[in-house]
């Protein structure tokens, strides 16, 4: 596809440029405990700041639909963008109204301005017009360099890319080109681990994933749908029970493409959701009734490195288990080591993404051994299905 990109842009001193950044990064009690999806926009913002543009930033965190959840607000992240950048970044308690417009009108050429979270706003989800009038109202031009909120067909991503001259941020052009040539053709067998907890949001790519890929190990929260619909008692773990339907969807649609579908053989299970809670391993037929699945067991790791020997490729997103807390990153750390030997061995094409995913595999100290990191979890997906991303369409020149 062709889009215009930064090399495109004449004589931007001056101008207002309204850049799309994914800052929807792992925090831990108001700190960012991984900053890669910071680093990887930074090239763009340091262009842009460093050409005399007014480099404004759009961005969401967390899923507060519509509502301003203290929480999830965006200003702890501005002094983290600060301190990786070299340089104050300024911060607007709103992204549009007069406390943005305010903050823009107080630029100088070359400043980094970060407006509060796009999602406080019904209208970014909903892709209102009138809502990406607003951001735009803010911006001369737009850049985006979010890939991993492409999927996403959402004001700052889809709506404002109409309204204003659009550009692919280095970020965005980046990440299309090191996924085409790490799997435009991918060597068979091709393994996807699929984890995590956005069950919702993710099970249905994986109904057309089954026909792109050979294996498909299911992990971390998403496992546990899948064997609740075989009617395994799941106790207290995270489920979605109004979606066995679509799990057992998934599960013919794999029968029917010849894909292997792995689901976990044991679990750990706490009480608790807390580090060092008691826990213990069991089979599935003894998870206790409240008691919840924090890890995939041993047996299953055993299964999963087997089943990364057999693949060529690998391509994986959500962690297998809840990694934040130890002791239930143990199969996560395991998987995503031997993923990363097996690559550094030659013997494997390993891509991985998510914004936890990768947070997963900086803690094993795995990630400078996968053949390509990615900030993307959902939006690689579905690219890998083939999708047409509407962040991405969006951009076409
Ligand atoms: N069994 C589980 N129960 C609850 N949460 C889990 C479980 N397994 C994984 N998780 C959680 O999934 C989260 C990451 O999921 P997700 O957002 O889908 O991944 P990514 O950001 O890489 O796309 C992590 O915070 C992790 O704690
Ligand atoms: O973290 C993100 O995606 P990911 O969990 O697929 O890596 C993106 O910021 C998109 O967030 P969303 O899934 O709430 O739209």
């Amino acid at each position: 596809m062709a889009f215009n990109t930064l090399d495109n842009i004449n004589d931007i001193t001056g101008k207002r440029v309204l850049v799309r950044v994914d800052l929807n990064v792992p925090m831990d009690g108001g700190k960012v405990t991984d900053t890669t999806r910071i680093e990887r926009v930074l090239p763009t913002i340091r262009e842009l700041s460093e050409k005399g543009a007014k480099v404004v930033l759009l961005a969401h965190f967390g899923r507060p639909k519509g509502e301003r959840v203290a929480s999830m607000s965006l200003a702890p992240v501005a002094p983290a963008v600060s301190s990786l950048l070299g340089k104050t970044v300024g911060f607007a308690d709103d992204c549009i109204g007069p406390a943005a417009s305010d903050a823009v009108s107080a630029m100088s050429n070359g400043d980094v301005l970060l407006l509060e979270n796009t999602r406080f706003h019904k209208g970014e989800e909903k892709n209102d017009p009138s809502f990406a009038e607003a951001l735009a109202s803010n911006g001369d031009l737009y850049v985006n360099d979010a890939f991993s909120a492409a999927h996403r067909a959402h004001g700052s991503t889809e709506g404002i890319a109409k309204l204003l001259p659009a550009y692919a941020g280095r970020t965005m052009q980046a990440e299309l080109e090191a996924l085409s040539s790490a799997l435009g053709d991918p060597k068979r067998p091709v393994l996807a681990v699929v984890g995590g907890a956005k069950v919702s949001s993710k099970i249905d790519l994986l109904e057309n994933l089954v026909s792109k890929v050979d294996m498909l190990v299911i992990g971390g929260g998403m496992a546990n749908t899948f064997l609740a619909a075989k009617g395994v008692n799941v106790g207290k773990s995270l489920c979605e029970h109004d979606l066995a339907d679509t799990a057992k969807r998934i599960m013919s649609a794999a029968e029917a493409a010849s894909c292997e579908i792995v689901l976990p053989a044991d679990a750990v299970v706490a009480r608790e959701f807390k580090a060092g809670a008691e826990n213990e391993t069991v089979s599935l037929d003894a998870i206790p009734a409240d008691g919840m699945i924090l890890d995939v067991g041993v047996a299953s790791i055993e299964t999963v490195a087997s089943k990364i020997d057999t693949a060529k490729t690998l391509v994986w997103n959500g962690p297998l288990g809840a990694f934040e807390i130890e002791p239930f990153d143990t199969a996560t750390v395991a998987a995503a080591r031997h993923a990363a030997a097996n690559t550094k061995a030659g013997k494997l094409n390993s891509v991985a993404g998510g914004g936890d995913t990768v947070a997963a595999l900086n803690h094993a100290g795995a990630a400078d051994d996968f053949s390509y990191v990615s900030t993307a979890g959902g939006a690689f997906l579905e690219w890998l299905e083939g999708k047409e991303l509407p962040g991405v369409k969006a951009l076409e020149a």
